[in-house]
């Protein structure tokens, strides 16, 4: 996944004065940004005429997602560089094991989805890429690098949730919840500070270091739309169907 030397931020910011280094990121991710974001998954939600069945199925696979995700934002907050940034990650990490694990529980429960299902689910195979890329990005590698990976997670939730939220809310409430969760303007405030974070960093790093950056944001949103992709269709995307090209 290499660019070439035309696709890298200097380029982009040279033709778009101004430019943020997040817009330059997430135009680097497609049409996988666009695929994520837009997936039908996201669409079936808000129109509420998402099948129970694909809901269980996501939300078993999004629970052991959400318990990395926990993990990876304990790293980022152990790697912030100063107490603002350590006070907005560990907030988030406060509502992601509170009130939106309430949320997962409540649902399983109105789906019929035991807990020791949902306890012991094992990752398929496009979570646990998921999981090695969170973990090790945040874990192993550098706090913007973490930083990217956390960015396109929660702002592909953003875009769909805003894009859903301007509809009437379906009549589930674990449908109508999570557009809610992922819409509302503390969201998107945490999101903002993230690319607030990420737009003074970048631009300051290497032209490697910033390509680093630009093929992890790739990667993720490749992942998220996988991920939507196997929950919706109850079958693995192709790519993740050969174990040579995971
Ligand atoms: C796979 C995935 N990506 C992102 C999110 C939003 N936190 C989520 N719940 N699940």
């Amino acid at each position: 996944m290499h660019a070439s030397i035309d696709s890298s931020f200097q380029n982009f910011s040279a033709s778009a004065p101004g430019a943020r280094f997040t817009d330059w990121i997430a135009t680097r991710a497609e049409p996988y940004w666009t695929s994520a974001t837009n997936h039908a998954f996201t669409r079936a939600i808000g129109d509420g005429s998402m099948p129970d069945e694909a809901y269980a199925r996501y939300l078993i696979e999004d629970y052991t997602f959400i318990t990395d995700l926990a993990s990876t934002l304990g790293y980022l907050v152990a790697k912030a560089p100063n107490m603002r940034a350590k006070s907005r990650l560990s907030a988030f990490l406060a509502l992601l094991t509170s009130e939106e694990n309430d949320y997962f529980l409540r649902s399983f429960d109105a789906l019929g989805v035991p807990a020791e299902t949902y306890e012991t689910a094992a990752q398929g195979p496009v979570t646990r890429a998921f999981a090695d890329l969170l973990l090790t990005s945040s874990g192993k590698g550098s706090y913007a690098e973490g930083l990217t990976c956390l960015l396109c997670a929660e702002w592909c939730y953003l875009t769909w949730g805003r894009r859903e939220a301007q509809k009437p809310r379906p009549e589930k409430f674990y449908l109508a919840e999570w557009i809610d969760l992922h819409a509302v303007s503390g969201f998107e405030d945490f999101v903002d500070w993230i690319r607030a974070e990420l737009d003074e960093i970048g631009p300051a790093l290497s032209p490697l270091k910033q390509e680093t950056l630009a093929e992890l944001f790739t990667r993720m949103s490749m992942l998220e739309d996988a991920f939507f992709e196997a929950a919706w269709t109850g079958e693995l995307p192709a790519a993740f169907d050969d174990p040579q090209r995971r």
